[in-house]
């Protein structure tokens, strides 16, 4: 039974999910401030945990960053504000699993859940990914795969690669083509979510090693002290607390490739070994004399350029020259517009497989914001979002009132007004809950005409003084603590 940990400063968001997760298996444990959580860590020892953002004694960043230097290999999911995308990218690059935004539906959770424990079981048996699964570019064939999930056949979700057709994506694929099949040393840079890792593994799967293990390593998520013994292992009794032998990640890849994440988060110390390892083709355990040959490709990414990093004095000069034989742009998903809906049926799909649904498409109005928006989570954002709507949808077709607030209301909560003829904007969804499919009903109603009519005023006078709130406050006439209540009400 997997344990796991939820901690959240709200008693009956603790209560409520102890009690769900209790239900479907998991050993569960619940804390309600980030000191209490951390003692927990210690004894219970949890497979996984689930925390909220904001919790009254530490931020969400500083619980996250304290779990990961113990237990790097724990994985985390972060409970985020409602349109908070930009914490949740933030989370993503501290190391967080993957992130689930409030208000929370049970069946996200469950999802997420147990994809972050089937992920953390394949990265300790050191598997590849399942293969390829081919899917149609931009329809869904929502009979055929509910017909192969009757028959039990298994898509796992997030493990598919798929190609798209946007001029930038098709220079992209090439690259990957021409580079795959050699030994090169690769760097992959591109935003968080952009699907680097993603890259890392076709370009492993489509290289002679692909019967050999691809390991990935995040050098963001790795406290300073552990990293060594995780990229190189050590021997039982080598340095205080190294109870057991443990294998590195370049022996655990070896005759394979290793794939080292936010490469520049390593300290300069670890990348002296790192050099020398990659250099010498040797790997020793540390508390060890014995060198083990290695046959490792390896595969960076990094947000930042590297160059620019070796220019600042945070990385190595001729570490970067190593690993520079191959270099990829991957661009973000704001640059590869005819791409958006190409990947939204893929995790459609996938989503429907997961939920044993049959969701066929998406509405005209839907299609319209996802092309507008820019997703700053990149990828990795639009399939959280597809897997909450299509959760929310009981209809053939997904509704933009499934969408987050601030991709169905991207256009007006822009300075510029954008003409309503290019984008069709339905009213605002003032409610907080607006998932809800009650809500549709409620459209219609006076108090919500008042509140539409509240909102664009609160919406208006803040960009006028620039969203500086007290100003905000004094031109509406209100005060600070009421435009702060109406702020939350209407989810700004
Ligand atoms: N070509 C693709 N086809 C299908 N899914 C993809 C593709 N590229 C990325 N994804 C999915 O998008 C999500 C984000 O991708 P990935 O983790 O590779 O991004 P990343 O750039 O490595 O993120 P980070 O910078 O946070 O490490 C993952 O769930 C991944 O499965």
């Amino acid at each position: 039974m997997s344990k796991i940990l939820v901690i959240d400063d709200d008693l009956d968001i603790c209560l409520l999910l102890k009690r769900f997760l209790t239900k479907h298996q998991f050993d569960v444990q619940v804390a309600n401030n980030g000191k209490d959580s951390l003692q927990i860590l210690q004894e219970f020892k949890p497979d996984l945990v689930l925390t909220d953002f904001k919790l009254g004694d530490m931020t969400g960043g500083e619980i996250l960053t304290k779990i990961k230097e113990k237990y790097p290999h724990v994985p985390v999911i972060v409970i985020t504000g409602y349109s908070d995308i930009k914490i949740a990218v933030d989370v993503m690059r501290l190391g967080a699993f993957d992130y689930v935004t409030k208000p929370l539906f049970p069946d996200e959770i469950l999802l997420t859940v147990r994809k972050a424990l089937e992920d953390s079981q394949d990265k300790t048996t050191q598997q590849t990914v399942a293969p390829v699964v081919e899917v149609g570019k931009t329809e869904v064939n929502g009979d055929s795969l509910a017909e192969s999930t009757k028959k039990g056949k298994t898509f796992r979700f997030n493990s598919e690669y798929i190609f798209g057709n946007d001029p930038a994506s098709k220079e992209l694929y090439r690259q990957i083509d021409l580079v795959a099949p050699t030994n090169y040393s690769v760097i992959i840079y591109g935003e968080s979510g952009s699907g680097k890792e993603a890259i890392a593994r076709e370009i492993h799967k489509r290289s002679k090693r692909r019967d050999q293990p691809f390991v990935a390593m995040d050098c963001g998520a790795i406290p300073r002290d552990l990293a060594n013994s995780e990229l190189f292992g050590h021997e039982k009794g080598s340095f205080t607390g190294a109870l057991t032998t443990k294998i590195g990640h370049f022996e655990q890849a070896n005759g394979g490739t290793l794939f080292l994440d936010e490469v520049a988060n390593l300290s300069y110390d670890v990348q002296v070994s790192l050099l020398r390892v990659v250099q010498e083709r040797r790997v020793k355990r540390i508390g060890s004399t014995k060198e083990i040959p290695l046959d490792v490709r390896i595969v960076v990414a990094s947000n930042e350029k590297l160059m620019d990093a070796f220019r600042q004095g945070k990385f190595r000069e001729d570490l970067f020259y190593r690993f520079n034989e191959f270099s990829i742009d991957v661009p973000p998903l704001r640059d590869r517009k005819e791409d958006v809906m190409t990947f939204a049926n893929h995790f459609l799909l996938n989503t429907n497989a997961e939920l044993g649904k049959n969701v066929k498409g998406f509405s005209d109005d839907v299609i319209a914001y996802f092309m507008k928006y820019p997703w700053p989570g990149n990828l990795r954002e639009l399939k959280n979002v597809i897997k909450r709507a299509t959760l929310l949808t009981d209809g053939d077709y997904i509704e933009a009132i499934t969408l987050p607030f601030e991709i169905s209301n991207y256009s007006k909560l822009q300075f510029i007004d954008d003409s309503p003829a290019s984008l069709p904007i339905p009213e605002i969804d003032i409610h907080p809950e607006v998932n809800s499919v009650n809500a549709l009903s409620r459209k219609n109603s006076l108090k919500d005409v008042a509140h539409g009519a509240e909102y664009e005023m609160i919406l208006n006078v803040l960009k006028q003084v620039n969203f500086n709130k007290s100003k905000a406050a004094k031109i509406l006439d209100i005060d600070r603590k009421t435009l702060y209540n109406k702020l939350k009400i209407y989810n700004l």
